[in-house]
């Protein structure tokens, strides 16, 4: 059984954000805070750790107080996040999760590590979509990550495929995959309800 402690949560903010102009949309204020906190403070009790991958604006991601890693070879998409953290954390598990998902709470992850089982990784479906970007992995995959760049490939399902990862069903927890990409959906999630921290720490 995979224990909270075993785990260090990958929080993805490394990307360009181009359908937000190429702000920082993981430091977007959301209902008084920066986006990315909401999901910080929901997952801290669900793990043993928490690296934040970023690219710029590194200051502002460090003073949310957590180590930030950022991209060894930038320009390979989420997946060269993975990559690089991979080279620094120490416990046996990795939790990748999107910095622009504020609802993300600790019950996914819980559900992912009781599922998990002898496979290499595990990712949700929420009902609709799969979300690959949402996985936890095993921290001795960076050798099979970096023979899966080096052939070209840059996407998380084809690499979460070739290890073997399990699907979740977890629709009941649907919302917790809302993500912000555009203008239109912060300004929704602005007007809408406030994220809450929920779940059971294990
Ligand atoms: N470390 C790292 N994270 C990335 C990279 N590209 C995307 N991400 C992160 O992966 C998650 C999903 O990214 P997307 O929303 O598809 O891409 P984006 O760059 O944020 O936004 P768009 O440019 O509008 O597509 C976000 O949390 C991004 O910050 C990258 O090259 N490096």
């Amino acid at each position: 059984m995979i224990l909270p402690h075993d785990i260090t949560a990958l929080i993805l903010c490394g990307g360009e954000a181009r359908r937000l102009g190429g702000v920082q949309k993981a430091l977007l204020d959301l209902h008084g805070q920066p986006l990315v906190s909401w999901l910080l403070v929901a997952l801290a009790s669900h793990v043993g750790g928490i690296v934040i991958s970023a690219n710029d604006d590194l200051q502002h991601y460090a003073a949310l107080g957590y180590p930030v890693v950022t991209d060894v070879r930038p320009g390979l998409g989420p997946l060269g996040g993975l990559q690089s953290a991979l080279t620094q954390v120490s416990t046996p598990w990795v939790f990748v999760c999107p910095g622009d998902m504020p609802y993300m709470d600790g019950r996914v992850l819980d559900r992912l590590r009781e599922q998990v089982g002898t496979s290499g990784a595990a990712y949700p479906f929420d009902g609709s979509r799969e979300q690959y970007l949402c996985a936890l992995v095993r921290a001795d995959g960076l050798e099979k990550l970096t023979d899966y760049l080096a052939t070209g490939r840059r996407s998380a399902y084809g690499f979460l495929e070739a290890i073997g990862a399990v699907q979740v069903n977890m629709p009941e927890l649907r919302e917790c995959f809302v993500n912000v990409n555009d203008p239109e959906t912060l300004d929704s999630l602005r007007l809408g309800k406030k994220p809450t921290v929920t779940g059971t720490t294990a």
